[in-house]
């Protein structure tokens, strides 16, 4: 990190999350991650970025255990969670919500039954008024709401990622893992998508963690942000910190 990079907020409580020293290496000689360390407090919106196949999507799949360490230690609300079996993990699952690159919707089910199937998984004690109030209640915060009988195969790219993000919503997760929220979408609809990821920061106050290639997406969304670069983070900081940075290769994002 370069002197001048400095945080637009600073971190004041113990860290939401916190990977220290994580290490991971597929086959024999893909070194993927050598040592990668970062932490991201309450209520702060931390953007990812690097080139691709450095790594990004396969650090934030370690938060959630999709993806095992070789070494290093991964905190989720306070635990270490490298150990845990997969019920444990589950519990932790069910307190963080992961976007899917591609939203992963259910083809065959109507954007409805798309909401209901997470809710009615984890919290079997709803009434049908109760899953319905909670479906029409999230489509509402998406801006979805007339979407609601509609099938995945009748919506656009931005509504599919809206009802995805709805979904991830709906079980009301304290963390946030965006994995390119807004590729594929033109610049309209990605800067409404951005502005979507903005208002759920503020009205949930959710901790988030955004990968993306998308610099507006990430000039708008991010607290602060860090550059994997050969398997470690190169650089940390705000938007406008870095990028102004000292490093020719940092400021290549931004140009
Ligand atoms: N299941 C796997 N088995 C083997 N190698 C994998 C596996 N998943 C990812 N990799 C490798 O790990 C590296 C990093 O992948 P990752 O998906 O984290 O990159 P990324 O930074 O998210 O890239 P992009 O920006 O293109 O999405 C790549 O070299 C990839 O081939």
């Amino acid at each position: 990190m370069t002197p001048n990079e400095t945080h637009k907020k600073t971190p004041n409580t113990a860290p939401v999350i916190e990977i220290k020293g994580l290490y991971k290496t597929f086959g024999k000689d893909n070194h993927v991650l050598n040592g990668v360390n970062f932490s991201v407090a309450k209520g702060e919106n931390l953007v990812v970025l690097g080139r691709s196949g450095s790594g990004k999507s396969i650090a934030i799949k370690c938060l959630v255990g999709l993806v095992k360490a070789d070494k290093g230690e991964v905190n989720v609300f306070g635990k270490n969670i490298v150990k845990f079996n997969e019920n444990q993990l589950n519990e932790i699952r069910l307190r963080i919500g992961f976007l899917f690159q591609n939203g992963a919707l259910y083809d065959s089910m109507s954007v409805r039954q798309n909401l209901a199937f997470p809710l009615m998984r984890h919290s079997t004690e709803l009434t049908a008024k109760q899953v319905d109030n909670a479906i029409k209640e999230t489509l509402e915060s998406v801006g979805l709401t007339e979407a609601i009988d509609k099938m995945p195969s009748e919506l656009s790219g931005g509504m599919r990622k809206r009802v995805g993000l709805a979904r991830t919503l709906i079980l009301k997760p304290e963390v946030l893992l965006y994995d390119e929220p807004t590729t594929g979408l033109d610049t309209i609809t990605s800067r409404e998508i951005s502005d979507l990821i903005l208002s759920i920061q503020k009205k949930h106050q959710t901790t988030s963690i955004i990968i993306t290639h998308d610099m507006a997406c990430a000039k708008l969304t991010a607290d602060r942000l860090v550059i994997l670069k050969d398997g470690i983070i190169e650089a940390e900081g705000t938007y406008e910190a870095l990028e102004k940075s000292n490093d020719a290769w940092v400021r290549s994002f931004f140009s």
